[in-house]
């Protein structure tokens, strides 16, 4: 057991090195069922841990599903023991080590630069709400500091009973900046228990992350939490994606607006798509008690 407090003072600037080459595996994509695409992050070794360049490849995979009309729905999960246990303490931070080491960029600029890589991983995050399809976190055992700021940005969260979650960061000497803090309490809406969870760092399980509402399923285990995220995802992936699409775009904006202007936006939102045939086709559909089939958009 490799507690993050035994493998901090292991790490010295001699020992951070440069990305390891990413061998695109690191990020795989696997088509589960029609329209459904599951992204696994498949660094088992390192605990599914990110670089750089994993976070670079896990945001061109996004991207590239949230372009494609053939996914519907999109499930994240984590291949081998964990779902992911953060960022990679050893390699993660060599890019930005080096910039606050460089003693010949004069201060300001270093905080510029700093100010951008930050910013460039952020965007790997919200790459997933821009995302117009609706993404499934499907988390089992460790998922701490990068793997939550992953898990906030995405629509559904679930979980298996061995699920260990912990806003990591103070431990290891930082406020999260890549997306947790801004978004979980929009997520459990309990302000309390959110800086309970913030400035401890403590651990806690799937009972308690159900209870306040960060995940909203525990299933007995990994292969029924796989099994049954692939079903959401597939039900979801059944609908009309002019539907589905809009319902997340709405959410979305509700979750940032006024009441008043987020029915301003949805009135004008469905202007344009209440014109499609999905409308039409749903609704026969219902009649006729039959499952409607939808074009790709
Ligand atoms: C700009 C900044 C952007 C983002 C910042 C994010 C901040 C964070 O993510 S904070 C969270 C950082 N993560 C941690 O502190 C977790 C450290 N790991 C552990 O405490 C343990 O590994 C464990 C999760 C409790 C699991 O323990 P165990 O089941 O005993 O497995 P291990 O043998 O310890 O690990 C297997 C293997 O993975 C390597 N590893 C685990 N975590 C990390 C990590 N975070 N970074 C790098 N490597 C990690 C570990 O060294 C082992 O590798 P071997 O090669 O087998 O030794």
């Amino acid at each position: 057991m490799l507690a993050s407090r035994r493998l901090l003072p292991q790490i010295s600037s001699r020992a951070l090195s440069t990305s390891p080459a990413l061998k695109s595996s690191e990020i795989s994509v696997k088509e589960e069922r029609p329209y459904v695409y599951n992204v696994k992050l498949n660094r088992p070794a390192k605990l599914n841990t990110f670089t750089m360049d994993m976070w670079r490849e896990f945001k061109k995979a996004i991207d590239s599903l949230a372009d494609d009309p053939k996914c519907r729905s999109i499930i994240i999960s984590g291949e081998g023991k964990a779902f992911c246990a953060g960022i990679d303490i050893a390699h993660g931070l060599s890019d930005i080590l080096r910039i606050i080491q460089d003693d010949t960029i004069e201060v300001g600029r270093k905080g510029r630069l700093v100010r951008k890589f930050i910013g460039e991983i952020q965007d790997c995050y919200t790459a997933l709400e821009r995302c117009p399809k609706p993404i499934i976190a499907s988390i089992h055992s460790h998922c701490l500091g990068a793997g939550i700021d992953l898990i906030t940005a995405c629509d559904i969260r679930v979980a298996s009973q061995d699920a260990i979650f912990s806003i990591r960061e103070v431990d290891v000497g930082l406020a999260a900046d890549i997306g947790t803090l801004n978004r979980i309490q929009k997520v459990v809406g309990n302000d309390s228990w959110t800086r309970d969870v913030a400035f401890t760092a403590r651990d806690f399980g799937a009972d308690e992350a159900l209870r306040f509402g960060l995940i909203s399923r525990i299933y007995d285990d990994r292969q029924s939490l796989l099994e049954n995220s692939i079903d959401m995802a597939a039900r979801i992936a059944e609908k009309s994606p002019i539907a589905v699409q809009g319902t997340k775009e709405t959410l979305n904006y509700a979750r940032e607006h006024s009441t008043d202007d987020s029915l301003n936006f949805i009135k004008t939102w469905n202007m344009s798509q209440l014109l499609s045939t999905d409308l039409l086709s749903s609704a026969m559909a219902v009649m006729n008690k039959k499952k409607a089939t939808y074009e790709d958009v």
